[in-house]
């Protein structure tokens, strides 16, 4: 195994995203992964199975974008989602998976279309790029897969970089989206749960 050391800023940033997403109940139960960008060739990632509300520098790893282990340990599950996603958006340096309420059931109401419509919503400007509640996005649902290689693989063929995708959901199962740094993947979390919790209100 080679070395690398885990610069402390990264450490305490991923740290940071994973435990409030765990105080909001995104993150129950040991659900949820979180990872930041190294540089153009690794990413830090956290460690499967732990308890996302507790964890410690040491509960973290480093991998390649390929999604193989450099350091000790076993990486995240889903580790090859966080490896698509920072091999095809180049600019993205964080990424948040969560198990909220709101995306679990949504996603798997919606299945058969194929996607959640998030519209009309103030909230909406709180996503890069989006200065207008006049819009209109759509989070693309996967089906849920346990082979998370092919799951990576079907994400990579059907979204692959696209610009205009703020994250997907996986069906019963959570979210996924990212952002150009660890404050942006934050809020895109914060305001896409938001909106999730918001459009699953109005089926009620
Ligand atoms: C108890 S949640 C099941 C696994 C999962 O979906 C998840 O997000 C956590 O997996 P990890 O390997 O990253 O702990
Ligand atoms: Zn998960």
């Amino acid at each position: 195994m080679q070395e690398h050391r885990l610069p402390e800023t990264a450490a305490a940033t991923l740290l940071s995203l994973a435990s409030r997403c765990h105080a909001r109940g995104w993150a129950q139960a040991t659900s949820g992964n979180f990872s930041v960008r190294l540089d153009a060739h690794r990413f830090v990632v956290t460690k499967s199975g732990l308890d996302k509300g507790a964890l410690r520098a040491e509960d973290l790893l480093v991998v390649d974008l390929d999604g193989n282990p450099l350091t000790e340990g076993r990486p995240s599950a889903e580790t090859p989602l966080h490896a698509q996603i920072y091999r095809r958006r180049p600019g993205i340096t964080a990424v948040a998976h969560t198990h909220s309420v709101a995306a679990t059931v949504l996603s798997r109401a919606l299945l058969a279309e194929g996607y959640v419509v998030l519209s009309g919503f103030e909230m909406l400007k709180a996503l890069v790029g989006i200065s207008t509640h006049e819009t209109s996005i759509r989070l693309p649902i996967f089906p849920n897969d346990q082979d998370v290689p092919r799951l990576a693989a079907q994400v990579d063929a059907e979204l692959g970089g696209d610009d205009c995708v703020y994250g997907y959901l996986l069906a019963g199962h959570g979210l996924y989206t990212w952002g150009e740094n660890v404050n942006e993947a934050a809020r895109h979390v914060e305001a896409i749960e938001f909106l999730l919790e918001c459009v699953l209100h109005g089926r009620r």
